[in-house]
């Protein structure tokens, strides 16, 4: 057996200057090698200057991963010998693989190689194990050791397990050590401290649909990004970044983990919410109804009587069961759509309606039914031009001919106009009425259907439920072009998806490949979303299926998950997050007089600062309260940006947003204001916002309220809370 080096930093310096040097020289030749086609000014013409612009485009890409391995080669060390061999092999680990391109030594093996899954799965006891591509291999471990090295600095090496040592689960001092760090504003990779629970999940098998229930700040979005980024190395010639995609909860969240990936070097993936691409695919022909009044309505602590309709009906939209509905209108449509009678265009020419329905129903049956129809009319079209060529010579006038137009304009006024929009109007109207919604024809039509201005150009507004559907009947009508499909899909926050969205995803992604992550203890769009995981693994099948739990927060400080935790206690349906061991500030709960308020948000904002705050999160409990926190804080000379549900884009710093709208985000600190009874009662969905909004925080919490504290922050609560 090997003996582990004496120095290890003495050594690893040694290696560091060795690798770092070997990268430079790479980097020098390939810099060195002459241009020939500049992308900026020429579009390539022939064959040969296409092979050359991907050469070089190769090559850029290979410079600028090299260059990004020059400030951070590696992160890992891992020594071990594999099975039936006598020497050990020594692998340094980092976020892209570099051979010296000289001597073809691997000088960095990529982390998602399966020789480095031992890396993240090694517990410590026993042999290590992995699948390389002709089945599993066992190794026997030696030192697996952690590198910070920070613009080709070594600093930080820790050992977390060394054969023949007592191990004492160092692991977490290195992730101890990462977490501790401040955060720039947006999310980031996470590959150097993955932990065993998300390894599995990154790694599972490229066919399944997996479904992941994790805590809040378990990592479930890095994991996601990391799962992609391991799948398109694994599985290059199966998935294609451009097939690929993420839903996001809005366009503030695709901007906010818009760095991952291309830090793991991968790029071209689609970031985007499930309205922007149901309203593409769509072509358009909807617009999205500004949510925000909804959100202040719905979210509101006192809602009005038409609320809890309204949920009722956005939940019927997104369920099975108005799918089966609209599936049964559509065969109806279909069944019907040729229309009764022969036609005949003038006197003596008849096409037999029993030929029609064999075009229709037999020889173009694979057709989706509106090209079927275009095609079905456009032969019959045909056929009476061709009889009208027997008849022309008699028919001096005209009059034939016109006659047959007009009477094909009228027959093909007989079939059914195929609007996908006018059909969704009809089937939801009689749906709801079946359904028990009073008057439900008129809310039918209000809810999914006024249109933009006047005129019939305008475009109908619809709301986020109205989506699914709507992509459904396109199906049926439209078909899906060729491509339009993806090879795996990400949905974030799934939890506020529906049924209906994801069966009609299914039918974007035939492979089904999908990674579904969400946490039901933050289903704050509960109207829309589901209750319970069933329901969406139930749409696979059981050998395409794999459900995960991560029940491990990252992301916050003991002192805040126990208080989140306390929060949701009460409700036996929500999963409590289990901290890492990382201590810091308590909690702070104030109470600040109503006329004090908004200068008691300018101090506490003030102060977290001063304590090493990059980005502070102030949050209201609904979207009209955000401006006046705003103003109070911009007169205060602080630089604050403000979120909300229509304009939304991230920026750090600190940011004044609604509650509903953190989810997702985290930030330094976090101040929460007004949390009143009066705001946020014992009900789960307050309980719900206000854990959402305690999770976001990485390092600090503070809590304000003017009269009476929320019941759901009130009770004994071991110590961790200092009233302040
Ligand atoms: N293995 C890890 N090593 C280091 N940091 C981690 C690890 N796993 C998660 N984190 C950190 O924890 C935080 C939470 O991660 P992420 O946002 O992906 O969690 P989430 O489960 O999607 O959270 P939420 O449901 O609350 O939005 C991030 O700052 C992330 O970098």
């Amino acid at each position: 057996m090997e003996s582990v080096p004496q120095d290890p930093e003495h050594e690893e310096k040694k290696r560091l200057t060795y690798v770092l040097s070997r990268v430079g020289d790479m980097l020098q030749r390939l810099a060195a090698i002459p241009r020939y086609f500049n992308e900026d000014t020429s579009e390539p013409q022939t064959a040969d200057e296409v092979a050359q612009q991907t050469v070089e485009r190769l090559r850029d890409e290979q410079i600028d991963a090299l260059r990004r391995s020059q400030s951070e080669p590696y992160f890992g060390r891992l020594d071990l010998i594999e099975e039936n061999e006598s020497s050990a092999l020594t692998l340094y680990i980092g976020k892209r693989g570099v051979e010296d391109s000289h001597t073809g030594d691997r000088l960095v093996i990529d982390w998602r190689a399966p020789i480095a899954s031992i890396f993240y799965s090694f517990s410590g006891q026993g042999l290590a194990r992995y699948e390389a591509p002709d089945g599993i291999i066992e190794a026997d471990v030696l030192l697996k050791r952690n590198l910070a090295v920070r613009d080709g600095q070594l600093i930080r090496l820790v050992d977390s397990y060394v054969k023949g040592q007592e191990n004492l689960n160092v692991t977490d001092e290195f992730l101890l050590y990462r977490l501790s760090e401040h955060k720039e504003s947006r999310l980031r990779d996470i590959v150097s401290t993955i932990q065993a629970e998300q390894d599995r999940i990154i790694r599972a098998d490229r066919n399944l649909a997996i479904v992941i229930q994790g805590v809040a700040g378990s990592g479930k979005t890095t994991v996601a990004l990391h799962r992609l980024a391991y799948l398109l190395y694994q599985h290059s010639e199966r998935m294609r970044t451009h097939r690929m995609v993420i839903f996001a909860p809005n366009a503030m969240f695709v901007e906010y983990i818009s760095e991952v990936l291309p830090e793991l070097g991968v790029g071209g993936i689609r970031q985007t919410t499930f309205a922007k691409w149901a309203l593409q695919v769509l072509d358009q022909k909807v617009a999205l109804a500004d949510p925000m009044n909804r959100y202040e309505r719905w979210f509101s602590v006192h809602k009005d009587k038409m609320v809890e309709r309204e949920f009722h009906v956005t939940r019927f939209k997104g369920s099975m069961q108005f799918l089966k509905q609209l599936e049964h209108t559509l065969t109806v449509i279909e069944k019907n759509i040729v229309p009764n009678g022969d036609f005949e265009p003038w006197d003596g020419a008849v096409l037999l309606e029993s030929d029609i329905r064999r075009w229709f129903f037999e020889e173009y049956r694979h057709y989706p039914i509106a090209p079927r129809r275009d095609r079905v009319l456009a032969r019959v079209k045909r056929y009476m031009d061709m009889a009208y060529r027997d008849v022309k010579a008699d028919d001096k006038t005209g009059s034939r001919k016109k006659q047959g137009a007009a009477r094909f304009r009228s027959y093909s006024k007989k079939w059914s106009a195929l609007t996908v929009y006018d059909i969704y109007q009809e089937v939801l109207a009689s749906t709801l009425e079946l359904q028990g919604f009073a008057g439900a024809k008129d809310a039918g039509r209000r809810k999914a259907g006024q249109r933009t201005g006047r005129g019939p150009a305008t475009r109908p507004q619809v709301n986020l439920e109205d989506l699914a559907p709507l992509l459904y009947i396109h199906l049926r009508l439209h078909g899906m072009g060729g491509d339009e499909s993806f090879d795996h899909v990400v949905i974030d926050e799934a939890q506020d998806f529906s049924p209906f969205q994801i069966a009609v995803l299914q039918h974007y992604c035939p492979s089904g490949s999908f990674t579904i992550l969400g946490d039901l203890s933050q289903s704050i769009h509960g109207y829309q979303g589901i209750g319970n995981w069933s329901e969406f693994l139930d749409r696979f099948t059981q050998e395409r299926r794999e459900f995960f739990r991560l029940d491990v927060s990252y992301r916050s400080t003991m002192e805040i998950i126990e208080f989140a935790n306390h929060v949701i206690r009460r409700f036996k349906q929500f999963t409590l997050a289990k901290p890492v061991f990382r201590s810091g500030q308590p909690v702070k709960v104030k109470q600040v007089p109503v006329g004090t308020r908004l200068q008691e948000s300018v101090t506490a904002v003030k102060d977290l600062m001063q304590q090493g705050a990059n980005t502070v999160a102030v949050v209201c409990r609904v979207e009209g309260e955000c401006q006046e926190v705003y103003d109070a804080l911009i007169t205060a000379g602080l630089t604050a940006h403000q979120i909300t549900s229509r304009q939304q884009s991230y920026l750090g710093g600190i940011s004044v947003l609604p509650v509903y709208l953190t989810k997702g985000l985290e930030f330094d600190a976090v101040l929460l204001l007004d949390v009143d009874a009066a705001n946020y009662d014992d009900s789960p969905e307050s309980a719900k916002l206000l854990y959402v909004g305690c999770t976001r925080a990485l390092h600090q919490l503070q809590i304000h309220y003017t009269e009476a504290p929320s019941p759901l922050i009130t009770e004994e609560r071991e110590g961790t809370v200092s009233a302040g």
